[in-house]
């Protein structure tokens, strides 16, 4: 799908990478609604956006991705103003094994919502556009992280839900893609003070940190290439993309054949 004036919805996008894939689509001719729970946190790069991009390309919203209300609210707004919705990307999340209930809401239960309220207003079958709808979720979305279940669980989660709504979509005729990006560690705030998000699972921090020194990080860039490679490709539904320093790689999955009960 060309990007050049369509309509892109962004959650978490106040900073980290969801920030930059409000950047990547508006480089390629997307209007792009941001949506975060920190406005604050929004202002400065807003102006920036606004000076590059124009004005008009760009809106902020408040937005808590917990709340089916705002959700929808942030929707209509964008929607009145930009005239309809072609893309959304469902990025908020948060780290936080302490909270892990929370964890669970923001970034798996903010995925579910974010793509109901939006089927609303992008099902071709109830007058939308189509479009696609990327979810973030992570290379914990894949392999579990020891220190933190409740994140993996929540990623796996995400991973799930996109496989399953991709062939939803395809078998009803949504017209929308799915597709999740999974990341290994990014340079944002969410791998920063690691011990203390990780609660009581904070005594293997040091394995944490060592996979993060074996591992590398990647930059918020890295990962929203990604993401557009997704949104343009048509032939995309259902992947998990796995971003690491190495690159990108579509994951394999199992398959298995009810007709045998075992797997292909
Ligand atoms: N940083 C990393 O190493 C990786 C991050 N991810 C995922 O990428 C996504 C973005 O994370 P980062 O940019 O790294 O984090 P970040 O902490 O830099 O940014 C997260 C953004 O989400 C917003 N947010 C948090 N709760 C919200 C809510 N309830 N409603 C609306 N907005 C909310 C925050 O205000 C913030 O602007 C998350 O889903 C995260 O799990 C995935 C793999 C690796
Ligand atoms: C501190 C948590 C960071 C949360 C941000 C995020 O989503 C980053 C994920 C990055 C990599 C995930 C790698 C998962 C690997 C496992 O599948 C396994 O190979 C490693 C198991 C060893 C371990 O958990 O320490």
């Amino acid at each position: 799908m060309a990007l050049v004036g369509k309509t892109a919805v962004v959650t978490g996008a106040a900073m980290g990478i969801g920030r930059a894939l409000a950047e990547i689509l508006l480089e390629n001719g997307a209007k792009v609604a941001l949506l975060d729970i920190n406005e604050a946190a929004a202002e400065r790069p807003l102006q920036a956006l606004e000076q590059h991009f124009g004005a008009e390309k760009t809106i902020f919203l408040k937005c808590d991705v917990e709340s089916e209300e705002q959700i929808r609210a942030a929707f209509k707004k964008t929607v009145e103003i930009f005239g309809g919705i072609d893309i959304l990307c469902n990025n908020a999340g948060v780290l936080n094994e302490t909270s892990w209930e929370k964890t669970i809401s923001i970034n798996l239960m903010g995925v579910i919502r974010g793509t109901y309220v939006a089927l609303e207003q992008m099902n071709q079958l109830s007058g939308g556009r189509g479009g696609v709808i990327i979810n973030m979720a992570s290379m914990a979305g894949i392999g579990p992280l020891l220190s933190c279940p409740s994140y993996t669980a929540s990623k796996f989660g995400v991973v799930g839900f996109t496989r399953a709504m991709a062939a939803a979509s395809e078998a009803s005729g949504y017209g929308i893609r799915f597709n999740a990006v999974c990341p290994g560690f990014v340079q944002t705030d969410l791998i920063t003070n690691i011990p203390v998000r990780l609660g009581q699972f904070s005594n293997l921090a040091a394995a944490t940190h060592k996979l993060v020194d074996v591992m590398g990080t990647i930059a918020v860039s890295d990962v929203a290439a990604a993401a557009l490679e997704l949104l343009i490709d048509d032939t995309k539904n259902g992947e998990a993309l796995l971003v690491l320093q190495s690159g990108a790689t579509y994951m394999q999955f199992p398959t298995f054949n009810p007709t045998q009960n075992k797997p292909l």
